[in-house]
């Protein structure tokens, strides 16, 4: 097993607006976190990306981008005539907000042919994928999906999921209370955020969340909250560990900088308390800049310091 396989959707993303200006990148949960990975790990360790892509010029430039900064692209397909999704950041404070265009995506074909899907995690050390990853898929896609992972795990694959619920996605909330229920019970690492799991399933608080989640047979969980200390369940004890002070602009991508420090850590042998204390300071770095992606020479000074 070696590697590392995130499933998901990347957008064009809109950023630190200026007026009407706007800074066009790419970002996505689950590729936000890929980003820092392939940051925070050695050149030789192989990282990809499994999505679909469309066939339209901003898709060219997608899969470019991947690949001049060392992320692979698996057996993603192209879906002739189709493009990506866009999202745009408002900002109150360095609080964020959304708006989508992204229901005709690219992305939403990422599991349509589970031969492709099950050769794209074959043999990964490490597989991540999230709630939104789920929600942007029809429901055959969906199963395709959790049959993927669970194969690949049953294989020898380390799951790490976050359940990211964004409302928005999902027909109702059952739905997303089921699919993501679904997804927890084939996961080795939860890295959920508190207030994210607060609006769909009602926990009061973060150690209720991490019950939960426990409950589905989740051994490893950490809690995040913000600039709250984040709740570390694993090996049996549960400890809180405190953020880092930051100067933040626009926390976009934080939760996932975040997965990203707390994944390469561990991939690197760090204990689970470790691995938080490196990813609140990758995090705390990251909402510094504008946008999801952070330069990745930052998120590395910032993991090693
Ligand atoms: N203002 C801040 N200052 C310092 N660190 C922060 C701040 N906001 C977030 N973080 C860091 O980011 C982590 C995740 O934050 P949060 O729970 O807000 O993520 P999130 O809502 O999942 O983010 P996103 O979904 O945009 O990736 C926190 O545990 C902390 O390490
Ligand atoms: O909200 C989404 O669907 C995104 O993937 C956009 C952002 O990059 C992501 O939410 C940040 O966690």
């Amino acid at each position: 097993m070696s590697g590392f396989a995130a499933i998901g959707e990347c957008m064009i993303e809109l950023s630190g607006a200026n007026g009407d200006q706007w800074r066009m990148g790419f970002a996505g949960d689950t590729l936000n976190t890929t980003w820092y990975v392939r940051a925070l790990t050695d050149t030789d360790f192989a990282v990809d990306y499994v999505t679909a892509f469309g066939d339209d010029p901003f898709s060219v430039k997608q899969r470019r981008f991947l690949r001049d900064n060392a992320i692979n692209t698996a057996h993603s397909p192209t879906i002739v005539g189709a493009r990506p999704g866009i999202y745009a950041i408002t900002l109150t404070g360095s609080e964020r907000s959304f708006t989508y265009w992204r229901n005709d995506a690219a992305a939403r074909h990422l599991a349509d042919d589970p031969d492709a899907l099950a050769k794209s995690l074959d043999g990964r050390q490490v597989i991540y994928f999230s709630g939104i990853t789920m929600g942007i898929l029809s429901p055959k896609s969906r199963q395709n999906v959790l049959n993927a992972v669970s194969n690949a795990r049953r294989q020898g694959s380390l799951v790490v999921f976050d359940a990211n619920y964004r409302p928005r996605l999902w027909e109702n909330a059952d739905t997303a209370r089921q699919v993501l229920s679904n997804a927890f019970h084939v996961t080795d690492i939860a890295l959920p955020t508190f207030p994210d799991e607060n609006a769909l399933f009602g926990d009061a608080t973060p150690a209720d969340t991490a019950t939960r989640i426990a409950g589905y047979g989740v051994r490893e969980i950490v809690v995040k909250d913000g600039t709250e200390p984040a709740l570390v369940i694993a090996g049996g004890t549960t400890t809180e560990v405190p953020t880092v002070r930051a100067n933040a602009v626009d926390t976009t991508g934080a939760g996932d900088s975040f997965n990203g420090g707390y994944i390469a850590s561990r991939l690197a042998g760090l204990d689970p308390l470790v691995a938080a204390i490196n990813a609140h300071k990758v995090a705390a770095r990251v909402v510094e800049f504008h946008g999801a992606l952070a330069p990745m020479d930052e998120a590395k000074k910032a993991f090693n310091a």
